[in-house]
């Protein structure tokens, strides 16, 4: 790091160097700016060094704003350097001043001025501009170059440089010299008139630019001095604040030394005293102790006077003592046998009296021992009170202590709870960071799975749009099998022989099918037969339908050939399925046994609506059981006492081809097994009304009728469909002679309601919607739209095992036959689509 007069010295050789380009760029430059002056705080915080030292700078330099000025204005040498020595001079260049001006170029010129420094920069800048004029002069003059004394010329002031800038402006046209003079004479001759105009024209010219040059510079001039003046005022003024910091700083130095002096002298005196006091303390305890031995000795010595003075005493008193005893002791004995006296008769007195006293006393002290009795007894009950106040503290202790125990376990449990519950909390912390961090992922498999939902909830329409196409289809076919099977059809049934039966009772010759067969014939062996000759013969009668169960079938099996006619009446059909047979053939087993075809049919119904209700089908049902007796419509699901007495009423509602029973109880049947329910109802209403010699059952006809109602909300489709379920009364043909009274009014009903049953199958199986003798008998009548040609029909045709029975059977199976052998239309699905 240079000083700082150095550092400013090297920024006004740079602004030199700067300002000198610009001067050669335009001949012309602005007038620098004096810099504002220095803050005053800044002055204070210099050290006095530093002002001294930046004082005798400024009084050796001129401003800062002044040096570039002096070398600008001018562009000329600075005044004649002062001499080198022989050491100097080996170190310059030999460019500087060694070859003459005119034979160096500019580029060197500036390259001298570079390694000249700053020392010097003036020199080079006019050194180059001298060379420009120069050459242009040896180009106008062919002879030669100026002397190098003239190069040397440096003014010593501003003025000497203009003058010396004219000079060399000049210079360019009229020599320095007489030689010179005479040289440009001769020159002169050899150009021409027209040149030497124009020349004088660029000299006037270059005349005024250079007398501007003088006027502005003179002008800069004066301000430098006036503010060369400011500035020395300025600092004139930083030499007094100078002059007056250093005189208070040499005050406070004195003040320093004096209180350093002070402060010594203090120190000594002290030390003086802490010595002196010492020297005292020392004194005084050694004058203390021996003050203290000296009474020491005073007081021993004093006492062992005192001790010898009392023992002389206590020998002198001793010796008068023993002297004046016997005389003493004399009126001694005297005195004390008066006193003797006295305190004898005092005694006495005082004895009455204590006694007296001590009577008081025990009185008193009986007295306050019963007060002090009843104050114990108080206390022992106060006692007791606190004892129990005590327990019962006591076990309000245990209580808080042992609710203190809890709660302390509760705590430390709520303590474990706590952890437990912060540390689930963690993991479900960190499960919902992972949660989330899993969330686009899950978003983008819900999106997934929603699509893909979608999509299922798309196809599953599709599928249950197929589905209740299929649906729709399979009724359809499901009917058209039907009617190919028939619209009635005959199952015929064998009951197996009874264990109870009697040995007599015989088994006719019946070749019925195996269980296991799909038959559909039978064949029963007919009964002797004697010819005129006497030759016994036996016909077999072959009879066929469209199943033939056999004694071992099940009631599952005839119920499985029958479930398809149980569904079209889901379907909307009316479905009619009758047992026709003698007694005791098993009509009432088929049809209401607990797993007969009545609650087998129900189930699948109820089942299958259950089924259905997904394809939008939502099914109503109800059940009436009614009997037909002596042509009288009884209520079987009636009260027991009414059931001969309430009468039943058939109306058709002719449109929509239904029945209704007037009076009968119609139960709703919302689950399977109500019908079980309503089963025993009826048998319980038919074994009252029975008698001894009248099985009820045999003698009537039961019909158990379900009406089902059914609505889509899908396809807005409803159905109501009839299942009628009857159990005919025995078949058997009596003879009018054999009965009397109430039996043969049955008997007649029997026959005329089956034999008009038989005339209603026939007529319709005469078909051409001739006249169907239905009201011929209240079976019939109710069973109108159930035997309909628009209805399904089934007859099991019952028949009994036994040889006993064989004359039944034939005419049983012959009837059937019948029944079998008629076609009686078509169904009719009782359905419609709502508005
Ligand atoms: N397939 C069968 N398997 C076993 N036992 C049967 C079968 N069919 C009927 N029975 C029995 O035969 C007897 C008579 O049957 P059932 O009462 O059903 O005849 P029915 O024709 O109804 O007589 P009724 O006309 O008097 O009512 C009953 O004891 C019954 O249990």
């Amino acid at each position: 790091m240079g000083s700082p007069r150095k550092l400013e010295r090297r920024n006004v050789v740079d602004m030199e160097s700067n300002e000198n380009c610009a001067t050669k760029a335009s001949s012309l430059r602005q007038p620098s700016k004096i810099p504002p002056p220095t803050p005053a705080k800044g002055l204070f915080e210099m050290s006095a060094s530093d002002n001294n030292a930046r004082a005798a700078a400024a009084s050796m330099m001129p401003p800062p704003g002044l040096i570039p000025m002096k070398h600008k204005v001018s562009g000329l040498p600075e005044p004649a350097p002062k001499r080198k020595t022989l050491a100097e001079r080996a170190g310059e260049t030999r460019t500087n001043g060694a070859a003459p001006p005119s034979s160096r170029p500019v580029n060197g010129a500036v390259k001298a001025a570079a390694i000249a420094g700053p020392r010097n920069p003036s020199l080079s800048s006019s050194t180059s501009s001298r060379n420009i004029s120069s050459s242009s002069y040896a180009s106008s003059t062919s002879n030669g170059s100026r002397p190098p004394s003239s190069l040397n010329h440096r003014p010593q002031t501003a003025m000497g440089h203009a003058r010396s800038a004219s000079q060399s402006v000049v210079s360019n046209m009229r020599p320095a010299t007489a030689m010179e003079n005479h040289s440009a004479v001769n020159g002169s001759r050899a150009v021409p008139a027209f040149d030497v105009d124009d020349r004088f024209e660029k000299v006037e010219s270059q005349y005024a630019q250079l007398r501007g040059m003088i006027e502005r510079s003179n002008t800069e001039r004066n301000d430098m001095e006036e503010r060369l003046s400011l500035q020395k005022i300025r600092l004139n003024e930083l030499e007094v604040i100078r002059t007056q910091l250093s005189a208070s700083n040499n005050a406070l130095h004195s003040e320093l030394e004096d209180a350093k002096v002070k402060l010594s002298t203090t120190t000594m005196a002290l030390d003086d005293a802490r010595r002196k006091h010492t020297y005292e303390v020392d004194d005084l305890r050694r004058k203390h102790r021996h003050d203290h031995d000296d009474l020491k000795d005073a007081h021993r010595k004093e006492m062992e006077r005192l001790r010898r003075e009392t023992q002389e005493e206590a020998d002198t008193l001793r010796r008068q003592a023993e002297t004046g005893s016997s005389t003493l002791r004399q009126a001694h004995r005297e005195e004390l046998a008066e006193v003797e006296r006295r305190m004898k008769a005092a005694l006495d007195d005082e004895r009455s009296r204590r006694i007296q006293e001590v009577q008081e006393i025990s009185t008193k002290l009986e007295l306050h021992r019963q007060n002090t009795g009843l104050d114990i007894e108080q206390k022992d009950r106060e006692n007791d009170q606190l004892r129990k106040e005590l327990s019962q503290s006591h076990a309000d202790f245990d209580r808080q202590k042992e609710l203190n125990a809890s709660l302390k376990h509760s705590l430390s449990e709520a303590h474990a709870n706590n952890l437990s519950f912060e540390t689930s909390n963690k993991a479900m912390k960190a499960k919902i960071d992972f949660l989330e961090s899993d969330n686009q992922a899950q978003s983008q498999a819900f999106a997934d799975l929603h699509k893909r939902m979608q999509e299922a909830i798309e196809a599953a329409e599709v599928a249950h749009a197929k589905l209740r196409a299929e649906e729709t289809l399979r009724r359809k076919l499901h009917n058209q099998v039907q009617e190919l099977k028939g619209n009635i059809r005959v199952f015929c049934r064998v009951r197996p022989t009874l264990p109870s039966a009697a040995e007599e009772e015989l088994p006719a010759k019946i070749d019925f099918p195996d269980s296991s067969e799909d038959a559909k014939e039978v064949a029963v062996q007919g009964p002797e037969q004697k010819s005129a000759l006497g030759k016994i013969t036996t016909s077999t009668h072959n009879f066929s339908f469209d199943r033939v169960f056999g004694p071992s079938s099940q009631n599952s099996a005839v119920f499985s050939e029958i479930s398809q006619l149980v569904q079209s009446a889901l379907d909307g059909y009316n479905v009619c399925i009758f047992c026709y047979g003698q007694t005791g053939s098993g009509k009432t087993f088929t049809m209401t046994s607990p797993d007969g075809m009545i609650p087998r049919a129900v189930s699948q119904i109820y089942a299958s609506a259950t089924a259905l209700e997904e394809k939008g089908w939502r099914y109503s049902m109800a059940g009436s059981f009614v009997e037909v007796y002596n042509e009288d419509l009884n209520d079987l699901l009636g009260e027991p006492g009414e059931l001969d007495k309430k009468k039943i009423e058939i109306r058709h509602d002719t449109d929509k081809k239904r029945t209704e029973l007037k009076g009968a109880e119609s139960v709703v049947l919302d689950s399977a097994d109500r019908v079980h329910e309503l089963l025993a109802r009826a048998s319980k209403n038919r074994s009252v009304a029975a008698t001894k010699a009248n099985e009820r059952s045999s003698r009537s006809h039961s019909v158990f009728i379900l009406r089902l109602i059914g609505e889509n909300g899908i396809t807005g489709e409803t159905s109501t469909g009839t299942l009628n379920l009857v159990d005919l009364a025995g078949s058997e043909r009596l003879a009018h002679s054999q009965a009397t009274g109430e039996r043969l009014k049955e008997t007649q009903n029997i026959n005329k309601s089956l034999s008009c049953l038989g005339d209603v199958i026939g007529a319709l199986g005469q078909g051409g919607g001739g006249h169907v003798p239905y009201r011929n008998s209240k079976l019939t009548y109710l069973l109108q739209y159930s035997l309909s040609g628009q209805s399904k029909t089934l007859m099991f045709v019952m028949i009994s095992p036994l040889q006993a029975h064989l004359s039944e059977t034939l005419t049983s199976l012959k009837f059937a036959t019948k029944v079998h052998n008629t076609h009686i239309g078509t169904a009719k699905k009782q359905t419609r689509v709502k508005d």
